[in-house]
């Protein structure tokens, strides 16, 4: 692994994120959608991406977290330039260190609540019914355990949602990231899974991005990156006026 500073990466920084472009074709057309991001996640703390539909939010985090090529720049996880691993180097290091929440849930439909949540610990070989218990324990903090046996198309959005959390936290990641976490969520249960993901995934070694609408939840954020057409407009421990 490599952990050098190169970049003005600090060997601290949770994601390094360096020059960041990306491109979209659409038709005919090729559309820059970020342009040249720079930006260090640090560990011990809860950061959001905010800013209007379509501002970019999504493609950086995406970008943040390996999923997505970025056309342009460097991206370090942790010191590792992930973008330099092969596919299957990468593909471990996501299993090993990255917990996703995505918009949508991703549940595979045909095993249940407790199996779905308890998927990362068996991908890394943790024996099914000792990954089922340790996943029973977050789905019970997150206020579902009884729905653990049921199908997710048995579970309602936020409950499908709850159990995709879960399956995000169960293997205790360094990095978490989310998106659009508690916008299923009624205010209470969107209180509870923050109190969660700041528990499970804020410490001095790991460090949680959030992209969110939801107001209800700004004053919960460490600090908050604003994107606005592709380039961070404000970065600091509140909103800027305003909003
Ligand atoms: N696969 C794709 N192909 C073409 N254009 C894309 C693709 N993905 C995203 N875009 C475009 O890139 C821009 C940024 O999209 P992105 O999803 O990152 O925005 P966002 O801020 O997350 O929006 P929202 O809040 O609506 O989810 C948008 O104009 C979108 O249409």
């Amino acid at each position: 692994m490599d952990t050098s500073a190169i970049g003005g990466c600090s060997p601290e920084a949770a994601i390094c994120a360096r020059n960041i472009a990306r491109d979209f074709e659409s038709g005919q057309q090729v559309i820059r959608v970020l342009h040249g991001i720079d930006t260090d996640i640090r560990p011990g703390e809860m950061t959001y991406l905010v800013g209007e539909s379509g501002s970019g939010k999504t493609t950086l985090i995406s970008i943040m977290c390996g999923i997505l090529w970025p056309t342009e720049g460097e991206v370090r996880v942790f010191g590792t330039d992930i973008y330099s691993l092969s596919d299957d180097e990468l593909v471990n290091f996501r299993l090993q260190n990255i917990g996703f929440i995505f918009q949508q849930y991703n549940l595979i439909p045909s095993i249940d609540a407790a199996a779905n949540a308890a998927v990362p610990l068996i991908a890394q070989g943790m024996p099914v019914e000792r990954a089922r218990s340790k996943a029973k324990e977050l789905l019970d903090a997150l206020n579902i355990a009884d729905q653990a046996d049921k199908l997710p198309n048995q579970l309602s959005g936020g409950q499908q949602q709850r159990v995709a959390i879960a399956r995000a936290l169960v293997h205790e990641p360094r990095l978490v990231v989310c998106d659009e976490p508690t916008a299923a969520l009624d205010a209470k249960s969107g209180r509870r899974v923050m109190d969660l993901l700041r528990e499970v995934a804020v410490a001095p070694d790991r460090a949680c991005v959030i992209v969110t609408h939801d107001n209800r939840i700004f004053d919960l954020a460490d600090r908050i990156l604003v994107l606005e057409d592709g380039r961070i407009i404000h970065d600091g421990t509140q909103m800027p006026d305003g909003h």
